[in-house]
């Protein structure tokens, strides 16, 4: 049974309103106003304690440097989450049948006694809040919603559990709660549904760190928000495993990514990275995408041995054998100890586990002994042969061994071109790039080592020359599986070397300036901190880069963004049905643990090799190691457009079906036939634009059309924007296709041919299905003749 306060925007249940009485929410304000009160102190303390970390970070060891920088970390992460849940801090109560009175919050918090006031919405106590139903209380009497505007208490809603003739089938928790937030406006960003959460979702959220989790569902069943609560649910469950880790989070595009990048932050979680599968090779960052075949072809399993060939190549022998400089004597080396030395190496990289790079020094010290060891012999004998007395006067016991110098010979040798150049004809340094590029330009090599090919997959794999973007989105899982089969190349690790050497110069050389900025900095910071008291709301990020933006603490995030080989404690996958093969290996190495949530929905797929099943896409990777779970209810579209949404399923006779609306009722698609597009569409946008009010519309159609949809969209609303714009989430009218509308959300959409759509390939329908589920209240047709 619900029951709820006066909020005009609220539903009004069945049960009376003045069984709440205005005394209750003077009550339940006067308890928040306490939370807030503790929330300003811990925060005020967190800034200070801050503060003076930083300013005491002055002429320490090395080791002690990073200690505290490592604990001023952790400080301003507490600051950036005490920040972030001023918005909406209380969520709700519970009240138990032992008669206790649970808080529950954005973040935990304790008095000075180390009594709990208000409890962490991760704590387990907490699970009881989403999951009870009047079948299934779980000790829980009642649970009550408190809406809040800013500080103040606007509004309660109350589920009583205890009232026995409730039958608890489908029971959606806090509904009052719940259809409130289903039918607010969108405003181009994902919002937290922590007051909300589902038990289904709940469950979700709270499972076990271990394996890979699949969460698959259909469209809005809160698939996404779901996986951003659950790596907010993780870091602050098994902090110790992931602190130091972080989470990777990645999503289909770089919009995409901006429409959630707030979910996290805003709950108080900083360690997370979040990008596409252009963005894992750094510091390339690619969203160029190549043609459906190719792409098919680069993320396909044959790639694994068709790169491991492509290294094999090169490592050969020069069939006359070679012949190499040192000093005046040229001196010969014959095939048979190329092939030997060629074939050594190998071994040696097959016996170490070496990758191909880390075994050319192996080659080089064998050539050099060799070739030093020649020529010495050559010398010594010419000293054998020489006279000595006879060339130096009264010189009759000089040994004129004396004077030669394998150690000089062996090191101009080593540095000498010529030398390298003959290394290379063995055991050549490759790069990834190099060795891509050579794949993509010369059809001799790509015969020679793509024999798992047939030949029109070959050719598909060629790439125009010149190109202005060369690497794709596709082409990142081959990089870096050729950079693990690679490892670093000698002159990289050089490079490095010295990079190190130099930072740590001018870090010594800075440390006094860095110390100075860093007091600086932290006055500044409880500067702000006062300011912003309860009034002006920042978010926790903003508190983070004062320090970040000084240089004074590196983030996390940053730091593995940039390391390729940066090993992440778990990883989320967002449309996970859209990954290759090759991404899959790819994000197996970013997580050595094998701690994984992909969530996604086969049927929205929209590559034409798809997997069929999660078992297809995970067993080559994770056999054995991933569970599967399901969400059934949409929180995005009404009844009647996941109605019409099945039914593009069904015409193109699939088995999926669409999800169970959680808000059954809602206005009925339209359809049209537009005879004079250039008229009716502007008319359609403007007249969705009237009736939906704040919200915002959307206008998907084929890649083909979408110029002309945006130009119509522009001649009505000037401010309508296409994907490819900066402000393309907050405009009011956008413009995309059914590949770019993934994962968003939109109040109204009109979709422009939809036959069209259906008809573009296999996976039309899909695409269909995809464009047909983005509206949270209403959905248009526009037909053309
Ligand atoms: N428990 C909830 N309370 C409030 N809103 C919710 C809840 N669950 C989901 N939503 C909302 O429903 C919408 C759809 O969620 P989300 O985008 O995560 O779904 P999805 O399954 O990833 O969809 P798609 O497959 O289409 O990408 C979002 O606006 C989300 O905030």
């Amino acid at each position: 049974m619900s029951v709820s306060s006066a909020q005009p925007e609220m539903t009004q249940s069945e049960t009376s309103q003045s069984e709440i009485t205005q005394a209750e929410i003077a009550a339940e304000q006067a308890r928040v106003s306490t939370l807030y009160d503790r929330l300003d102190h811990l925060r005020r303390q967190a800034e200070e304690q801050l503060a003076s970390t930083i300013r005491a970070a002055t002429s320490d060891t090395d080791q002690g440097v990073r200690e505290r920088q490592h604990f001023a970390e952790r400080l301003a992460q507490r600051a950036a989450a005490l920040t972030a849940a001023e918005r909406g801090l209380v969520i709700g109560r519970l009240d138990t049948d032992t008669g206790d009175r649970l808080y529950l919050g954005r973040i935990g918090m304790a008095d000075d006694d180390a009594e709990p006031m208000l409890i962490d919405w991760r704590a387990p106590v907490a699970a009881a809040f989403y999951r009870a139903t009047p079948a299934e209380r779980l000790g829980i009497r009642r649970r009550r919603h408190l809406h809040l505007r800013q500080r103040e208490v606007i509004g309660i809603d109350d589920d009583v559990l205890d009232f026995t003739a409730v039958d608890g089938d489908g029971q959606l928790a806090g509904e009052a709660a719940l259809l409130n937030a289903l039918r607010q406006a969108r405003t181009g960003r994902m919002a937290d549904i922590v007051a909300t959460i589902q038990a289904e979702q709940d469950k979700i959220i709270r499972s076990g760190l271990s394996g890979i989790l699949v969460v698959e569902g259909g469209p809005g069943t809160g698939k996404t928000v779901v996986a951003l609560h659950r790596a907010a649910y993780l870091l602050y469950t098994h902090r110790d495993r992931l602190a130091d880790k972080g989470i990777l989070v990645i999503g289909p595009n770089r919009t995409f990514l901006r429409y959630v990048e707030q979910v996290l932050p805003g709950l108080g979680e900083t360690d997370v990275v979040l990008g596409s599968i252009g963005d894992l090779y750094p510091p390339l960052r690619t969203a160029a995408v190549d043609p459906p075949a190719t792409a098919m072809i680069k993320g396909d399993p044959r790639m694994v041995d068709l790169v491991a060939a492509a290294i094999v190549d090169h490592q050969r022998y020069p069939e006359d054998g070679l012949t190499v400089r040192v000093g005046d004597e040229e001196h010969s080396l014959d095939a048979d100890f190329c092939r030997t030395l060629r074939d050594r190496a190998r071994e040696r990289a097959a016996q170490l586990q070496l990758p191909h790079n880390r075994v050319r020094p192996f080659v080089v010290e064998r050539l050099l002994d060799e070739l030093v060891g020649r020529e010495l012999d050559r010398l010594e004998k010419m000293i054998d042969e020489v006279d000595v007395p006879e060339l130096i006067e009264g010189e009759e016991d000089l040994d004129l061994r004396g004077f030669l110098d394998p150690k000089g010979m062996r090191a101009n040798l080593a540095q000498s071109e010529a030398f390298s150049r003959a290394a290379d004809l063995i055991w050549p340094e490759l790069t990834p790039e190099g060795l891509l590029t050579e794949l993509y330009t010369d059809a001799d090599f790509r015969n020679r080592v793509a024999t798992g090919l047939t030949p029109a997959e070959r050719d598909s794999l060629t790439r125009p020359e010149p190109v202005e973007e060369p690497w794709t989105i596709s082409d990142v899982p081959l990089l870096d599986e050729l950079a693990e089969l690679l490892g670093p190349a000698q002159e990289l690790l050089d490079r490095e070397a010295a990079e190190q050497r130099r930072a740590q110069a001018q870090r010594d050389s800075e440390s006094l300036e860095l110390d100075l900025a860093a007091a600086e900095a932290a006055e500044l910071a409880l500067e702000y901190a006062d300011e912003d008291h309860g009034e002006i709301l920042i978010e926790g990020s903003e508190v983070l880069s004062r320090y970040y933006d000084e240089g004074i603490i590196e983030p996390l995030a940053d730091r593995a963004r940039r390391d390729r080989e940066w090993a992440y404690g778990h990883v989320i996958v967002d449309e996970a049905q859209e990954l290759s093969p090759m991404a899959w290996r790819m994000l197996a190495r970013r997580c050595p643990t094998g701690s994984m949530t992909a969530v996604g929905d086969l049927a929205q797929a929209a590559a034409p090799d798809s997997p069929q099943s999660w078992a297809a896409a995970l067993d080559p990777v994770a056999a054995g190691r991933w569970r599967r779970e399901a969400l059934t209810v949409s929180y995005r579209s009404t009844g009647p457009i996941l109605e019409y949404a099945n039914g593009i399923l069904a015409a193109a006779g699939s088995d999926a079906t669409a999800p169970r609306a959680a808000r059954p009722d809602g206005d009925e698609p339209w359809t049209s036939t537009a005879t004079d597009l250039v008229r009716e569409l502007p008319e359609r946008l403007a007249g969705e634009r009237d009736l939906i009010g704040e919200g915002n519309v959307a206008v998907i159609t084929t890649p083909d059309r979408v110029d002309d949809c945006l130009a119509l969209a522009r001649s009505a609303f000037p401010e309508a924007a296409s994907f490819a714009d900066e402000d393309f989430l907050e405009a009011p009218v956008a413009v995309l296709t059914p590949e770019q509308s993934k994962g968003l959300e939109f109040d109204s959409v009109i979709i422009v041919a939809p036959d069209e759509i259906r008809a573009a390939g296999p996976r039309g329908h899909a695409d269909l299905y995809v464009a047909a589920t983005r509206p949270t209240r209403r959905l248009g047709l526009l037909q053309l003749p």
